[in-house]
C-alpha cells in the first residue's frame, strides 16, 4: 500500500484538529496532532511547557517531534501545531517528507470568533482580552501566512463545515 502521509497546518482555531480527524477517518488512517504528541512525550500540558520551560524549549521540542514523526510513522494525517511552520525550517521538512500539505486558511473574524470561546489553553493568546483578539489575530496572521503559503494547497472554509472542508482536502490529495 502506498504510504499516505498528509499534513495540516494554519493559524489557532482553524480546525486543524477538527478537520484532521475526519480525513483520517475517512481514509482510514491514524490521526495525529504535533501538541497532543508533544503533550505525551514531555508529560506536561502545552500551557505548562511554555510557563515552566519558555518558548524556546517548547520551539526546539516541537522541531524534535515532528522529525521523530516522520521517521518513525507511516500512513496518517497530522495536524501541526499554529506556530510550528513559522519556526527553522520546519516547512522545508515538511515538505520534503510529503506531497499533500494543506494550509487551512481561514479569515480572521471567524479565527477571533471562534478562539474568544477557547483561549485559554492557548498560550499564545490566553492573556488576551476579547476585544484586542481580532487586531491581534490580523497582526499576527500576517506576520505568519508568509510560512503557511509554503503549504503545497490552500484551503478556504470560512462557511464550509468541518466535513466538507475535509471532503475538498480528500479531493485535492496528490
Ligand atoms: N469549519 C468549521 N466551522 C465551524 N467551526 C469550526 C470549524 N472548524 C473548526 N471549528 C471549531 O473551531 C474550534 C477550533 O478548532 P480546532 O481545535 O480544530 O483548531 P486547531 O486548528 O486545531 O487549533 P490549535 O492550533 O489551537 O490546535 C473548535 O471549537 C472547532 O469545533
Ligand atoms: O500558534 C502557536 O504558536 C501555538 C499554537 C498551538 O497549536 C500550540 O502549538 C502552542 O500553543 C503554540
Ligand atoms: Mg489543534
Amino acid at each position: 500500500m502506498k504510504d499516505v502521509k498528509i499534513v495540516l497546518l494554519g493559524y489557532m482555531g482553524s480546525g486543524k484538529t477538527t478537520i484532521g480527524k475526519i480525513v483520517a477517518n475517512h481514509l482510514n488512517i491514524k490521526f495525529l496532532d504535533l501538541d497532543d504528541y508533544i503533550e505525551q512525550q514531555e508529560n506536561m500540558p502545552v500551557g505548562l511547557i511554555f510557563e515552566n520551560r519558555g518558548e524556546l524549549y517548547f520551539r526546539k521540542k516541537e522541531r524534535e517531534y515532528l522529525s521523530q514523526i516522520f521517521l518513525t510513522e507511516t500512513n496518517f494525517v497530522l495536524s501541526l501545531g499554529g506556530g510550528t511552520p513559522c519556526f527553522g525550517d520546519n516547512m522545508e521538512l515538511v515538505n520534503e517528507k510529503t506531497v499533500n500539505s494543506f494550509y487551512l486558511n481561514i479569515g480572521i473574524n471567524e479565527l477571533s470568533e471562534r478562539l474568544k470561546l477557547e483561549k485559554n489553553h492557548r498560550p499564545m493568546i490566553a492573556h488576551l482580552k476579547d476585544d484586542e483578539m481580532q487586531e491581534f489575530i490580523g497582526k499576527h496572521l500576517f506576520e505568519r501566512s508568509f510560512f503557511y503559503n509554503k503549504a503545497h494547497q490552500k484551503v478556504k472554509g470560512n462557511k464550509n463545515t468541518p466535513t466538507e472542508i475535509a471532503e475538498k482536502i480528500i479531493n485535492s490529495l496528490v
